[in-house]
């Protein structure tokens, strides 16, 4: 009877399937998700460490720890992998070299892509460039003409115009010996006018000027707050004002550069046979990105293509790479030397050793000046410019034995990690010796304890050149003149602390005033 009973109940159940195929399929495929879901090991994962969030907003009031600083501070309570939710997005703060190694190196394909904001995505027409490009075939593409074009040391070796405007700063301060010096100011001037010169290939002050406002107001609209970028269904609250605010400054932009595109594109059609040669040699950047531009017009390169908007993606990319990060380290440099008088007096000697009193600095001198370089090191550990590295995961993923979402925004923090006191004898004092000995830490990025130009993938392709400018512009001022603080200020007093945004420049400038020191009267070769 029971039997029978059982017999029944399974023929209704099979006249139901054959009676519905659809279900027949599509009902093991939902017992299938099923068990997969709540087999699925990484689902009870636990998120990374960090401070409990309110429901729906997380710990977005929090927004104001998303700095170098604070995102150290957070590490000392929950450790060198972090987890935030700000909104309706994840944020995962990495602060030790441990932790650096594991996703700049083990798992760096996952942890390669770049976060961007709306303004970013926007004003970088769409991430045409190669800095905010996710990694794939167009990063690559980007990398490549960038590295092949822009920054190898052929080109670098070429850009005269470190050393004019290194000449011309020195000549600057030359005429205001005895006077106060605003060094900021000075060295800001200095990497602009060079980035600007072998952007453009121009030296119309006119147009730099222009040209600086224009990069002031995209680096203010990069770091702006913007609700839609955290919930992304609100933003219709402010997006008017601040979209009409973002189309301004893009076409701001737009008639700048296209007008140097234009006279560029004009100028090669004014060029031809021998003249090409001459031109090559002192081609712009402009000049070397129009190449693809053109050849792919002309349908005689169909590997690398680019655009208007490639080419002027990529410029911004060198404006914003090269300025701030050069200067801010020169200033870092020499306000460190300043308040550790016996560390300046070294590299000071050595200067006088090596170089001699009787004439400037050389680039070949550059190699013998072993103290400085390390005193460079020092700085760029203490003071990295850019101190969070912005990273995006590609998919979801776990670092040891957390889970980390897919599209989580990820901060490495480079300023934290090179203060790691498991990594770093003394971590805040400056000591240039630590890296006169044998095995001490490099920049070539396997040394993950020491990262101010990244690692892996996305590190910095212009890492040369801006070693290059640093040393030749720190030497040059250290060798020509002594420097005393104002008003009798005392190296103990001077001020140490830094502003947060795209870099990590010094709160207040360094101002100083500088004596002759050179035996000879100043010839610029
Ligand atoms: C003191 C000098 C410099 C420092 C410390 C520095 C540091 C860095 C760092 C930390 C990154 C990001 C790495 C990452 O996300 O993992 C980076 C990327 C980049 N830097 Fe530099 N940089 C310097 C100079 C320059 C110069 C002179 C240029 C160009 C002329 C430049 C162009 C770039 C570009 C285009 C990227 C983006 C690369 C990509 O996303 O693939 N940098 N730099």
């Amino acid at each position: 009877m029971l039997l029978r009973g059982k017999a029944a109940a399974m023929d209704n159940f099979l006249q139901i399937f054959q009676a519905s195929p659809f279900l027949f399929v599509t009902l093991p495929l939902l017992v299938f998700i099923t068990i997969f879901f709540f087999t699925n090991p990484r689902r009870k994962l636990p998120y990374p460490p960090g401070p409990k969030g309110y429901p729906i907003i997380g710990n977005m009031m929090m927004m104001d720890q998303l700095t170098h600083r604070g995102l150290a501070r957070l590490a000392k309570l929950y450790g060198g992998l972090l987890h935030l939710k700000m909104g309706a997005v994840h944020f995962v703060a990495v602060s030790t070299p441990e932790m650096a190694r594991e996703v700049l190196q083990v798992q760096d394909s996952v942890f390669a892509n770049r976060s961007a904001n709306i303004a970013i995505t926007y004003l970088t027409y769409d991430r045409a460039d190669m800095a905010f490009a996710n990694y794939g075939p167009f990063w690559r593409q980007m990398r490549k003409v960038s590295v092949m074009k822009l920054f190898s040391r052929r080109r670098a070796e070429s850009w005269a115009s470190i050393h004019e405007e290194v000449d011309a700063t020195v000549k600057t301060v030359t005429e205001r010996t005895g006077l106060e010096v605003n060094i900021g100011e000075l060295v800001f001037s200095l990497t602009k006018n060079v980035i600007y010169r072998a952007a453009f290939g121009s030296v119309s002050h006119e147009g730099q000027d222009e040209f600086v406002k224009i990069m002031q107001e995209f680096s203010k609209l990069f770091g702006a707050f913007n609700i839609a970028d955290f919930f992304p269904w609100l933003g219709w609250i402010h997006a008017q004002a601040f979209n009409k605010r973002l189309a301004r400054a893009r076409e701001s932009l737009d008639g700048f550069i296209d007008i140097i595109i234009d006279e560029h594109i004009e100028k090669k059609k004014n060029v031809n046979g021998e003249d090409e040669k001459d031109e090559a040699a002192d081609a712009d950047m402009v000049d070397e990105l129009m190449a693809f531009y053109n050849e792919d017009r002309d349908g005689t390169n169909n590997l690398i293509k680019l655009t208007r908007d490639n080419i002027k993606a990529i410029i911004m990319d060198v404006m914003f790479g090269g300025t701030e990060t050069v200067a801010s380290t020169i200033e870092w440099a020499m306000a460190e030397l300043m308040k550790s008088p016996e560390e300046l007096q070294k590299v000071q000697e050595e200067l006088a050793d090596k170089v001699g009193l009787n004439r400037v600095v050389h680039e070949s001198d550059l190699e013998k000046l072993t103290y400085l370089k390390c005193a460079i090191k020092e700085t760029l550990r203490l003071h990295p410019p850019i101190p969070l590295l912005l990273h995006e995961t590609a998919e979801e993923t776990v670092v040891s034995g957390y889970k980390i979402p897919a599209k989580s925004r990820v901060m490495i923090n480079a300023y934290a990690i090179g203060q790691d006191p498991s990594a770093w004898e003394d971590p805040a004092e400056f000591k240039p010796s630590r890296f006169l000995r044998e095995g001490a830490p490099d920049f070539k990025g396997t040394d993950f304890e020491y990262i101010p130009f990244g690692s892996g993938r996305r590190s910095c392709p212009g890492m040369q050149l801006g070693l290059y400018a640093l040393e030749f512009s720190v030497a040059h001022l250290l060798h020509c003149f002594n420097w005393e603080l104002p008003n009798g200020m005392k190296a103990t007093e001077l001020d140490m602390s830094d502003m947060f945004g795209l870099t990590a420049p010094r709160a207040s400038r360094l101002i100083a005033v500088p004596s002759y020191r050179l035996s000879c009267p100043l010839t610029i070769v």
